[in-house]
């Protein structure tokens, strides 16, 4: 038990004040923030979603707290540690698995890429990178290239390499919006299957309300930019798998759309 707290308080994310202006802005003398005085946190083991409209900055964010992109002022820390660069603690997953994937090697090849990278021996290697391919539903399909693979499966195939890296915070970047609606679905519930198995963090951008109730334990709301923060954080109280049908979550549907005035 002190352990497993212990670890949950590594993948713990604060965001204290965050501010992010780009450099073209400041040089115009314009006092033109993309995001402004934004204040989370997020547990350790979280299921945390951003939810906002396009363009209002929530890529920046999760950016930020990658580490990919510097911040203007304030504060990003996990644990203790401010973010200063990408680290091994944290694995990005993004919209387009094409742009991660490497074309040129098979889907196990895929998975152990990082591992390989760290040296892990070729054993454990595969030890690991099965694991991780029936977690994502991919057993029988190791040989294959990304090529002969669907959208649905590479997606499957990037979520299988950033967990065998088993990184304690998952950030993803609407990693299902070029998907049909039907794998969709499916991604959405093997996320929360996966995510029920192990004891990771995951902050989830997308714009679409529906994803953002099936999926987050909370859902963080970002008013559209510019100077963009988070204006209301809902609990959704609702046990998984999510129900669509499900009274409730047409209740709290519905508050939260009421907040992007359609
Ligand atoms: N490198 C950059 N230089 C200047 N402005 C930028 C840069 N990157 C992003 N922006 C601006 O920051 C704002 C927020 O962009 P961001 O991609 O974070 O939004 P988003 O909410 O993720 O949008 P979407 O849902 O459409 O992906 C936009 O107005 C964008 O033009």
């Amino acid at each position: 038990m002190i352990v497993m707290r212990a670890a949950s308080r590594q993948n713990e994310i604060h965001i204290e004040r965050l501010d992010k202006s780009y450099a073209q802005h400041a040089a115009a003398g314009d006092l033109h923030y993309i995001i402004q005085d934004v204040n989370l946190v997020v547990k350790g083991g979280e299921f945390f979603v951003l939810l906002g409209p396009s363009g209002c900055g929530k890529s920046t964010l999760l950016s930020m707290i990658a580490g990919f992109v510097s911040k203007t002022s304030g504060q990003v820390k996990v644990g203790e540690k401010e973010v200063e660069r990408p680290g091994q603690d944290r694995a990005v997953v993004f919209q387009q698995a094409d742009s991660s994937l490497f074309p040129w090697l098979t889907v196990r090849e895929n998975v152990e890429f990082g591992l390989r990278m760290k040296r892990v021996p070729a054993a454990q290697r595969k030890e690991i990178s099965d694991q991780y391919i029936a977690l994502v539903s991919l057993a029988g399909h190791e040989s294959k290239y990304p090529r002969e693979l669907s959208g649905g499966m590479k997606q499957r195939v990037q979520l299988a390499r950033v967990l065998s890296n088993d990184p304690a915070i998952l950030l993803m970047d609407e990693p299902f919006g070029a998907l049909d609606a039907m794998t969709r679905r499916t991604m959405q519930r093997e996320l929360v299957r996966i995510w029920q198995n192990t004891d990771k963090t995951i902050i989830f951008v997308t714009h679409d309300i529906q994803e953002a109730l099936l999926l987050g334990g909370r859902i963080g709301i970002m008013s559209a930019g510019p100077s963009s923060k988070i204006t209301d954080i809902y609990e959704v109280p609702l046990a998984y798998p999510r129900d669509l049908a499900d009274p409730s979550f047409h209740a709290l549907y519905n508050v939260i759309q009421s907040h992007f005035g359609e």
